[in-house]
């Protein structure tokens, strides 16, 4: 077993033939475009676009496969990379496990050494290319908004107040608006609700909404979205009723394999640091946080006393952003 899989890996080594480990990375320039590399025609999937990595060794860490890997195809020397999330693709003989890192640091000018071509490119430019199956999901993951502005309760700003916060919500960076409940459900606004929802998709941006899944569903949004004790209720997702994207908010003593049978398409975990909303509750900090976002199968978001001015630690510690309700809505 590699010396640094996470606890999920773990867990489904123990239960199963040994998956097929292989460990993919994701290097981007200063401009935000990633590197694929395209596979020789007579490889498995020949001829698909790939993030480039390949089989882990018996006992190699995620680390050293990657840089041996990147060193082999590419002729870089990485040094530091950072968890993204692992896609479970089942396959007649072993499950692939695709543990994706975002490579952090690394020097030298990528050739395709092994690959028959390479690419930069944006990643909503990912979808033109034919990408081997798992990797659709990782493109998915790249195109994720780095930014999710958590709302008060509904209760928390009149009617009229509502337009103007959601609008400096988005000024302020917001990519998704997740609206959470408070004192009130935001079930009993359906109609105001609706018209925020509107706002935000008028801007191009995306919503979730927390805890309702029939109003998920009946207002059209793009996610859903739920607490723990929420998510617990259900034993599998086919319970849930979503058929869309779906994140559960977990915290630093939530089991990793309750998240991996409930498969949520990411999670938020925190709380990072302390806040004045928890203040019962201890901040974990960014050395446990990247221990813990390392062993869930789901790209992890920072949340807990962090912000936009955290986004690139929240990076390197293995987020794919961050979710705040006071740097977005500020009191
Ligand atoms: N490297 C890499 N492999 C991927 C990706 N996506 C994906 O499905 N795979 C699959 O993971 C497996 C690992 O493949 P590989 O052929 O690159 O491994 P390797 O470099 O160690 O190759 P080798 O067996 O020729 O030595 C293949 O079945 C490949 O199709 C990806 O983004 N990167």
């Amino acid at each position: 077993m590699p010396r640094s899989a996470g606890l999920s890996e773990r867990a489904l080594m123990m239960s199963q033939p040994a998956p097929l480990l292989v460990v993919a990375g994701v290097l981007a320039d200063s401009t935000g475009r990633v590197l694929i590399a395209k596979r020789p025609a007579h490889k498995h999937h020949g001829g698909c676009w790939e993030f480039p990595g390949g089989k882990l060794e018996s006992g190699e860490s995620v680390g050293d496969g990657l840089a041996r890997e990147l060193r082999e195809e590419l002729g870089i020397a990485v040094t530091t990379s950072a968890r993204i999330g692992l896609v479970v693709e089942p396959r007649p003989q072993h499950e692939l496990h695709l543990i994706v890192q975002r490579v952090l640091a690394w020097s030298g000018s990528p050739q395709a050494l092994e690959h028959s071509d390479i690419a930069w490119c944006q990643p909503n430019e990912l979808q033109r290319f034919h990408l081997a199956p798992a990797d659709r999901r990782i493109a998915q993951w790249l195109c994720a908004p780095a930014q999710l502005a958590v709302t008060p309760g509904p209760e928390s700003l009149s009617d009229s107040e509502w337009p103007a916060r959601i609008d400096l919500a988005l000024r302020r960076g917001a990519e998704r608006v997740h609206f959470r409940g408070g004192a009130h459900s935001w079930a009993q606004h359906p109609d105001g609700l609706a018209r925020l929802i509107a706002q935000v998709h008028a801007a191009g941006l995306t919503v979730a909404l927390h805890d309702l899944p029939e109003l998920a569903v009946s207002l059209y949004v793009d996610a859903l979205h739920l607490s723990e004790r929420c998510a617990r209720q259900f034993e599998s997702r086919a319970d849930i009723g979503w058929p869309g994207l779906l994140g559960i908010s977990v915290h630093a003593d939530t089991d990793s394999d309750w998240i991996r049978r409930v498969q949520p398409d990411y999670l938020l975990l925190g709380q990072v640091h302390g806040t004045p909303s928890h203040p019962d509750r201890q901040g974990m900090g960014w050395a446990r946080f990247a221990e813990l976002a390392a062993a869930y199968c789901a790209p992890v978001y920072a949340i807990g006393g962090v912000g936009p001015a955290d986004l690139q630690s929240a990076k390197t510690h293995g987020a794919l952003g961050v979710a705040s309700i006071s740097a977005y809505f500020p009191t």
